[in-house]
């Protein structure tokens, strides 16, 4: 049992947190299926909920508005929901309130991913992350950098270069069957 928050361990919500187009996603819904949990991806839940896709969301009514869902939606599922699996977006952890939340509900784990090899993937993330939209490369590299602070804060990094979705899955499927985190 968790002291500060009364949730037995093994109900606890894990959040996967990193930065855009590490796997989250990917991964997230890998974990759920191979532990036979739900799985919660924060930016599909969004969509549907709001029914519109997040860069169209960015592009009407600007990223602020996006971000007060987002902190909105974390806390709420942080709160009210236990044994899921969620997949943060890459910019949710910038939010202190959601941070805290996080780390004081939730086990939280960072998909962790060189800027190397995060720039061989950049062509196929471009499109559906308005973030990425109108910055040069140094520019996502910069932010790259800035939010390695906030990404500093988990309970476990997993350093997902040259490993598949599968293979991230499989290890994290593996530390926590064995009480290792
Ligand atoms: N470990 C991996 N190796 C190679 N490609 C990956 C890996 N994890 C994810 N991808 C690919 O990168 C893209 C972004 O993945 P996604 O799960 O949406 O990341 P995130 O949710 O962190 O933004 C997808 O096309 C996905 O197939
Ligand atoms: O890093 C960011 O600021 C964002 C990341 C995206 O999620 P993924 O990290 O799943 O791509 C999505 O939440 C939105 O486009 C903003
Ligand atoms: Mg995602």
């Amino acid at each position: 049992m968790n002291k500060e928050t009364g949730i037995p361990v093994n109900k606890k919500n894990i959040v996967l947190i990193g930065f855009m187009g590490v796997g989250k996603t990917t991964v997230g819904q890998l974990i759920a299926t191979k532990l036979g949990r739900d799985f919660i991806d924060i930016d599909q839940y969004i969509e549907e909920k709001y029914n519109m896709p997040i860069p169209q969301m960015f592009k009407e009514f600007g990223e602020q508005h996006f971000r007060q869902i987002e902190k909105e939606t974390v806390i709420d599922i942080c709160k009210n929901q236990h044994n899921k699996i969620v997949s943060l977006g890459g910019g949710a952890f910038q939010q202190a309130e959601i941070r805290q939340t996080c780390l004081t509900s939730s086990l939280v784990l960072l998909l962790d991913l060189s800027w190397n090899s995060w720039k061989e993937r950049m062509d196929i993330l471009v499109d559906n992350r308005p973030v990425l939209h109108n910055r040069t490369l140094d520019e996502i590299h910069e932010l790259f950098q800035q939010r390695q602070l906030a990404y500093s804060k988990h309970h476990l990094k997993i350093r997902t270069d040259n490993q598949t979705p599968e293979e991230v899955a499989d290890f994290i499927v593996k530390k926590l069957q064995h009480n290792n985190i």
